[in-house]
């Protein structure tokens, strides 16, 4: 592996390409860890498997064996091999990252921002897709001229042409004025394309045709006008898996995605938690007349948390803790019972892991609830576990267990606690 992260399946564009029809297209993906590799299966049809035992995600050391469709790969980690180059910085634009995988990235993006070429970031909501698409924007030589965010989820179809390719005066009606299209507003800068999976397949064809001809006819109109945008794709799935089930055109694949990044989950990267909520407090606290700063045990805290939500959530967590916050200083009882997710609002879209077998699944989901209704309960009651067990209709000793099992017993909520 030459890449802190990297995928295995039978497309070609996988960094271990498999020539095996019981592999998925996309089969799974490795991320280096130290001196182990952690796995994770990507949805693959024929699973995934550790002698008897169907896998999701592991931890694998030097020699171990796994199974995918009829294949054997053997772990072997070799110290001499090399690896990709990673920035000597812990920031690109807006970005910030201390850990390796980010890092690496970063040294990706700095090479590729001023060249005029495609992107396809792959990642999960809130992982920064949006910010590494600007930031590219912000260090190519297009940096004074618009950035245009097009999200394909909020493309009605029968508009989705005019938004697009805007439309001359008459041309249906409704068109009273001459309307310029996204493309010709982004004439000279740069294009980002949201959720490009969700693209139908009439807009999937016209994309193709702009990408490969650099021009754009508005609606109504006789004359291709050109346009010189370069676009910078995101999607929050694996676009080869919608490929194989023939939702996705391959060729457009290809024109969007010369470089493809994956932006690895927050969970997968506790390193960068110190750093990232450093550069969040200081936008959240711009303006305040001391900045804000968080203790080491609420550090400690925030990086052991799945963040369904990824950076969006840390951010909004933050936001949270600092409105709450009596003084300057977010302390782990601010934010205790945060990080799954849960006290999401629907706009965040932090949804329900729903992925592995269903007891795993519904265990995380139970976790996610229960820490988030304990941290709640025992802030509304200042820590006072009678008159929590009292609020929830729970008995003393088993609130008290439900506490330690989540790790929020001990904590000194606001006030003296009675525990
Ligand atoms: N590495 C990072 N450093 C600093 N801020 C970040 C980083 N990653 C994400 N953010 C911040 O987190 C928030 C969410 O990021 P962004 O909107 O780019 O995510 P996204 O992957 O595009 O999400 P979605 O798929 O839901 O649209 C933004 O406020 C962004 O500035």
């Amino acid at each position: 592996m030459a890449n802190a992260l990297a995928t295995v399946g039978r497309h070609p564009t996988n960094d271990m390409v498999l020539d095996d029809p019981r592999v998925s297209g996309v089969h799974l993906q490795l991320q280096r860890v130290d001196d182990h590799i952690r796995l994770r299966d990507a949805g693959s049809t024929n699973g995934t498997w550790l002698g008897q035992h169907r896998v999701m995600e592991i931890e694998l050391g030097a020699g171990a064996e796994i199974t995918v469709g009829s294949t054997v790969l053997q772990v072997d980690l070799d110290d001499a091999a090399t690896t990709s180059p990673v920035s000597v910085h812990d920031s690109f634009g807006m970005l910030v990252g201390r850990s390796t995988v980010m890092r690496e990235l970063f040294a990706t993006l700095e090479r590729i921002a001023p060249k005029e070429i495609g992107l396809l970031i792959q990642g999960e909501t809130g992982t920064g897709k949006e910010e590494v698409a600007r930031s590219i924007h912000i260090k190519s030589m297009r940096a004074n001229k618009p950035f245009i965010v097009i999200d394909a989820t909020a493309l009605p179809e029968t508009l989705a042409d005019s938004l697009l390719f805007g439309h001359e005066k008459g041309a249906f009606t409704g068109a009273a004025e001459r309307r310029v299209g996204f493309f010709e507003a982004a004439d000279g800068g740069t294009i980002f394309l949201d959720e490009i999976g969700e693209l139908s397949a009439p807009l999937q064809s016209k994309f193709l045709r702009v990408l490969e001809r650099h021009e754009v006819t508005r609606v109504g109109g006789q004359t291709p006008i050109k346009v010189n945008v370069r676009v910078v794709a995101a999607t929050h799935r694996d676009l080869r898996h919608e490929i194989e089930a023939g939702r996705f055109r391959e060729d457009l694949y290809y024109r969007l995605a010369p470089v493809r990044i994956l932006l690895p989950a927050l969970r997968d990267r506790p390193d960068d938690i110190p750093v990232l909520c450093e550069r969040l407090l200081s936008y959240i606290g711009d303006g305040r007349s001391s900045p804000l700063v968080i203790d080491a045990s609420a550090v400690q805290f925030l990086s052991s948390q799945p963040w369904p939500g990824n950076v969006r959530e840390l951010r909004n967590v933050l936001a949270r803790a600092a409105a709450l916050a009596t003084d300057n200083v977010i302390r782990r009882v601010d934010v205790a019972g945060e990080g799954f997710g849960f006290r999401g609002m629907r706009e965040e879209r932090t949804p329900l892991d729903l992925t592995g077998t269903f007891g795993a699944a519904k265990e995380r989901a139970i976790e996610r609830f229960e820490s988030a209704y304990l941290a709640a309960l025992m802030k509304r009651c200042a820590g006072n576990l009678s008159m929590a067990s009292r609020e929830a209709d729970l008995a003393r000793h088993h609130l008290r267990e439900l506490l330690r099992k989540r790790g929020l017993y001990g904590i000194p909520w606001d006030r003296e606690t009675d525990v």
